[in-house]
């Protein structure tokens, strides 16, 4: 297998938003947990995604591992590794997207390396090195609020500069509309002047095209869907990459179906309501669970009572309010891990009542269940939502099984039904 490109995703439903998009944009695509065992068979791919849980890590951890998986993607002949983020650029001081990306960056030998969050698809611009969330800038979104990196400063030149050790520069957005060439001659500019990362505007998906076409020159790229977008259609029109047909086969797989809500964002919490008119929702208990009693027993008792019925929803899900008062009285790594742990322990339990089609809101909380269950790869199914495809398993000890990893902000009102429907 020779690698037309690489991907290190920082979080697992950042890894299938971005395997959805190369796979939607016609790349072979495979998502894996980490970086793969050598004992795991992976079909013949242009693309692999290595999934990490490294967002919220310590950031030596988050690079070490980092350059574990951009060591694996090159060693199978990824001259290009694009670094995933979140498309709403979740991070903090400490980093982590600062310290990989200059980690990468300095294991690369490139002099300068192209930075955008932009993803138009959900509503993620950027203009003038200002992130847009929608109709409004990142430090007015719901992202404000996040339970681990509430995000407080729209300008990404400002936000990634106090995290790097690169000096940043932007390419305005003139500069983008004037093409791959202007942009080239700004970065060449901009390396003599020892700028090592260029956060670069993006409004619309044909500057995206652009941008991914001077990125490919490069051997590193860091963004979201957006430039994975660009990269993968940069690679069809070069012709390095031949054009396949979306998605992996449908098998329906049956049997009971669970979901389970950890994320507490905005989008979550509404479809968690929305989700009450049609299917049993159990709401756990925060503070039990971090207390450490038995919320897990009392959810999968409750599970076991509607599981042959139809579907299920378990969320631990609660409002900006509630969450900061929790993480006032436990610490916010405390209250984030407990919760995630009692998740996966619920995952764990659902699988051994026969669950196969299970649905994950939360990126740390799909991290965490999805490194439970053992899960090792994944391809790539319909389109849910944009950015949430049907995953299903690949190399699975428990055999055939789908499951959907939604970014927390993704999906519409109804995602959860909306899941279910393509998960047969
Ligand atoms: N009621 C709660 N109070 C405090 N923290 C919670 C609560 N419920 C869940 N959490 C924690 O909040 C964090 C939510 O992060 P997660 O990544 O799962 O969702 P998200 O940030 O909305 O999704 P994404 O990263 O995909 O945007 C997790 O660490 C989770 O354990
Ligand atoms: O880019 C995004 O917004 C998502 O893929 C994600 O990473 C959210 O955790």
């Amino acid at each position: 297998m020779t690698l037309a490109l690489g991907c290190i995703a920082d979080d697992y439903t950042g890894a299938s938003d971005l395997a959805n998009m190369l796979t939607r944009c016609g790349l072979r695509t495979v998502q894996t947990i980490g970086v793969p065992d050598d004992a795991l068979a992976l079909p013949d791919v242009d693309a692999v995604v290595v999934s990490l849980k490294s967002r919220s890590i310590e950031a030596s951890q988050a690079v070490a591992r980092s350059r574990e998986a951009d060591k694996w993607l090159r060693a199978r002949g990824a001259t290009h590794v694009l670094f995933k983020i979140c498309s709403t650029f979740d991070s903090t001081d400490a980093g982590n997207i600062g310290p990989v990306m200059d980690a990468l960056r300095a294991d690369s030998g490139d002099a300068i390396v192209l930075v955008t969050p932009a993803f138009p698809g959900t509503g993620r611009t950027v203009y003038q090195g200002n992130l847009f969330v929608g109709s409004v800038p990142l430090n007015e979104s719901p992202l404000k609020d996040h339970p681990l990196n509430p995000m407080h400063d729209s300008n990404l030149e400002r936000v990634l500069a106090r995290q790097s050790k690169s000096k940043v520069g932007l390419v305005d957005l003139a500069t983008v509309a004037k093409g791959a060439e202007a942009i080239r001659a700004k970065l060449i500019d901009f390396a003599k002047q020892g700028i090592g990362a260029a956060i670069i505007d993006a409004v619309f998906d044909p500057e995206l095209e652009i941008i991914g076409q001077v990125a490919l020159d490069h051997r590193l790229s860091v963004g979201a869907s957006g430039m994975g977008l660009g990269l993968a259609r940069g690679l069809i029109a070069s012709g390095r990459v031949s054009a396949a047909s979306a998605s992996a086969d449908q098998k329906a797989i049956g049997g009971p179906v669970a979901c389970l809500a950890g994320s507490c964002s905005q989008a979550t919490l509404a479809q968690i309501a929305h989700a009450e008119k049609s299917m049993p929702v159990l709401r756990l208990d925060p503070e039990k669970i971090v207390a450490g009693s038995s919320e897990v027993r009392r959810a999968l008792d409750w599970s076991r009572e509607y599981l042959g019925k139809g579907p299920v929803l378990i969320a631990s899900s609660s409002t900006p309010d509630q969450v900061s008062a929790l993480q006032a009285r436990h610490g916010r790594d405390a209250a984030g891990h407990a919760i995630e742990q009692a998740m996966a322990a619920i995952s764990e339990g659902l699988v051994a009542a026969g669950v196969r089609r299970l649905v994950i809101a939360g990126g740390e909380t799909s991290g965490a269940v999805v490194d439970r269950l053992g899960i090792p790869a994944f391809l790539v199914g319909p389109e849910i939502a944009v950015g949430v495809p049907v995953l299903r398993c690949v190399g699975w000890s428990e055999g055939d099984a789908v499951t959907a990893l939604k970014s927390g902000n993704f999906g519409g009102p109804d995602f959860f039904n909306d899941a279910i429907r393509l998960m047969p």
